[in-house]
């Protein structure tokens, strides 16, 4: 039930007023018997209890009528008054305050002459409708007050829900005159840029602010892009998403949300399946250099400095990275990896560095990220670095010298926190002798490096490599494989592992899909197993003819794209770096 109370001072209003027309003093008390307002002598008696003497008033909130007791002091109703027999009131109205039928409180005339007696008596009924009247304006203006109150408090709490919001929220009307933001958008500006006297035009460029009110024009329309913002502290990239809200009236305002790039990157990798979330226990094997290797990625991953992890394809370069970024305080940021051999030169460039819009024909509207800005607080994999082009190496020297990057057709350099995990199998030492590796750059990014030995070289990994596969491929095939001949072990020992643990991983998953019961034989073997066995034994212009042949059949039958080329390089149990390489070198196109 509401408070008269909230009501106090216009209930006070209503009763000098009524006073002062009839001449007769009003007296108005609560549910619990207070009173609330009084004029004459109930005037100072306002804020005290009627409990003792209001006997007229509990009748008519307990009852919901009106009463009329024309004997003050005699009615039986004021026996348990001690001013009775000796009541100084001579007549009284009383009528009830109801709020949804209920009585909240009460309103009376009380008359303390005989003339007043007498006219009240005289016109009784126009008194009583009067009185009722203004017990019912004093209802709706508790209930009017309840409504505003209720207002209020939803809107309280609408403004504390966005406040809660970690995006930042604008809504500006259709001339982009800011009406409203939450505190997370106050936040992301700096100084006083943010105010309700704000124009858009003061927050976000000429292009964006003709491309925000334009969605104002189509309740459908939804526009996302790329903006700096200058925030309190440095200059931060956001993804801006506009759009207009409907309204009763149809689109009179547009709601503008904010939320930092890198933030995105996050989530999305958060959720992301294909980070497998490695830790560095997954990298198996029993061997001393993989022992040390796992010794080594330990220490690496508290420290922010780049490592240089080298390896042939398929010895696990990018497991290990990932399990260093997954170990490392960084593990909440991405883990973005980027190999250069696998993407065109031409477009390496943005692809590392991002560029603005506009700042090539083609160039995408909005611009695009790059990875740099896209690992921003992760890690950053760069994974055949021994293949990047040379102008591009100075530029990732910059980057690494001066932790911020300019986009291609940028014209502000954009601060980035990154590690670097570079990966190469190539001999960058040699490189550097010919001149086809920066020499400043190979200092800067061997700062620790890390060796995987081939698996030719550690042989004794096989086993637990295979098991661990076996069990793989036994939950995802749905089998029960659990022990392999000597003649299946044999032949995996004897063989050179070329693609190493990828490969072997290819030969278990052929193996594991032929299996009929629980145990692995040499019939299960690939006979690309066999096949490349021979080859071995063949002079170097066959071998070599014999592999330009193989990859161009299995490139002819997955196709040319890049699905088609991991096809390819999944079923020669290669590298997707290394069957580029092969490809160039062979000159397949
Ligand atoms: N020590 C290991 N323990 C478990 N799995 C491994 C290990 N080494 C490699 N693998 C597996 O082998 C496959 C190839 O590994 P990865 O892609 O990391 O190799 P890479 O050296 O980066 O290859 P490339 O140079 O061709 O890109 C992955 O499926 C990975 O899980």
């Amino acid at each position: 039930m509401g408070e008269l109370m909230t009501v106090k001072d216009y209930a006070q209003q209503i009763a000098e007023a009524i006073a002062t027309v009839v001449k007769i003093d009003v007296e108005i008390a609560d549910h619990n018997l207070m009173r609330i307002a009084g004029t004459g002598r109930y005037h100072k008696g306002v804020g005290q209890s009627m409990d003792r003497q209001g006997y007229v008033y509990q009748e008519v909130l307990r009852t919901g009528h009106q009463f009329v007791i024309e004997t003050p002091g005699i009615h039986p109703l004021c026996a348990p008054c001690k001013a009775r027999g000796n009541c100084s009131e001579k007549y009284e109205v009383v009528s009830p305050i109801n709020v949804d039928d209920k009585a909240v409180g009460a309103i009376g005339l009380i008359c303390f002459t005989e003339a007043q007696a007498k006219l009240i008596q005289e016109n009784q009924h126009s008194y009583l409708i009067f009185l009722t009247k203004m017990a019912e304006t004093i209802a709706l203006k508790m209930k009017e007050q309840e409504f505003l109150a209720g207002l209020v408090s939803a809107n309280h709490y609408l403004n504390s829900i966005i406040d809660c919001l970690e995006e930042g929220l604008i809504t500006v009307d259709l001339e982009g005159n800011v009406l409203h933001y939450n505190q997370a958008a106050k936040r992301m500006f700096s100084g006083n840029l943010l105010t309700p006297k704000s124009q858009l035009k003061s927050l976000f460029s000429a292009q964006i602010v003709s491309d925000i009110l334009g969605v104002g024009n189509n309740i459908d329309e939804v526009i996302e892009r790329e903006v700096h913002i200058e925030t309190k502290k440095n200059r931060v990239q956001m993804v801006l998403r506009a759009l207009p809200i409907d309204s009763a009236e149809g689109v009179k305002s547009i709601g503008i949300t904010l939320r930092p790039i890198d933030e995105i990157g996050r989530i999305v990798h958060r959720l992301s399946l294909q980070d497998a979330g490695y830790t560095i226990d997954d990298f198996l094997g029993v061997s001393d250099t993989i022992h040390q290797v796992r010794e080594r990625a330990k220490e690496v991953a508290v420290s922010k400095s780049t490592v240089l992890i080298r390896g042939e394809s398929g010895t696990g370069k990018e497991m290990l990275a990932r399990s260093i970024h997954n170990l490392s305080s960084r593990q909440q940021g991405m883990f973005v990896a980027i190999n250069c051999t696998a993407i065109p030169e031409t477009l390496l460039e943005s692809e590392l560095f991002g560029y603005e819009e506009g700042a090539f024909t083609g160039a995408r509207k909005g611009g695009k990220i790059g990875k740099f800005e896209l690992a921003n607080k992760g890690t950053l994999f760069l994974d055949e670095i021994g293949d990047m082009p040379l102008f591009l190496q100075a530029k990732i020297l910059r980057v690494l010298q001066e932790r911020q990057i300019e986009r291609v057709g940028g014209m502000a350099p954009i601060p980035v926190d990154v590690r670097v995990i570079a990966a190469t199998h190539r001999n960058l030492e040699e490189m550097m002798a010919k001149g086809e590796f920066r020499e400043d750059l190979y200092y800067r990014i061997n700062v620790i490096p890390i060796d995987i030995k081939p698996l030719r070289e550690r042989k004794e990994d096989l086993q637990v490599l295979c098991e661990h596969f076996i069990k793989d491929y036994n939950r995802q095939l749905n089998k029960d494989v659990q022990f392999m001949t000597e003649g299946f072990r044999k032949k995996l020992y004897d063989y050179t592992w070329p693609g190493n643990v990828r490969e072997l991983q290819n030969i278990v998953e052929f193996a594991m899909n032929l299996a009929k019961d629980s145990t692995l034989t040499e019939d299960y073997l690939s006979p690309r197993l066999k096949t490349i066995e021979i080859q071995t034994n063949l002079n170097e212009f066959n071998l070599e003819k014999v592999e330009r042949e193989t990859i161009l059949r299995c490139y002819q039958t997955f196709g040319t794209g890049v699905q088609g080329k991991e096809k390819a390089a999944k079923a020669l149990g290669i590298g997707i770096a290394t069957l580029y390489r092969k490809l160039a070198r062979y000159n397949i196109e």
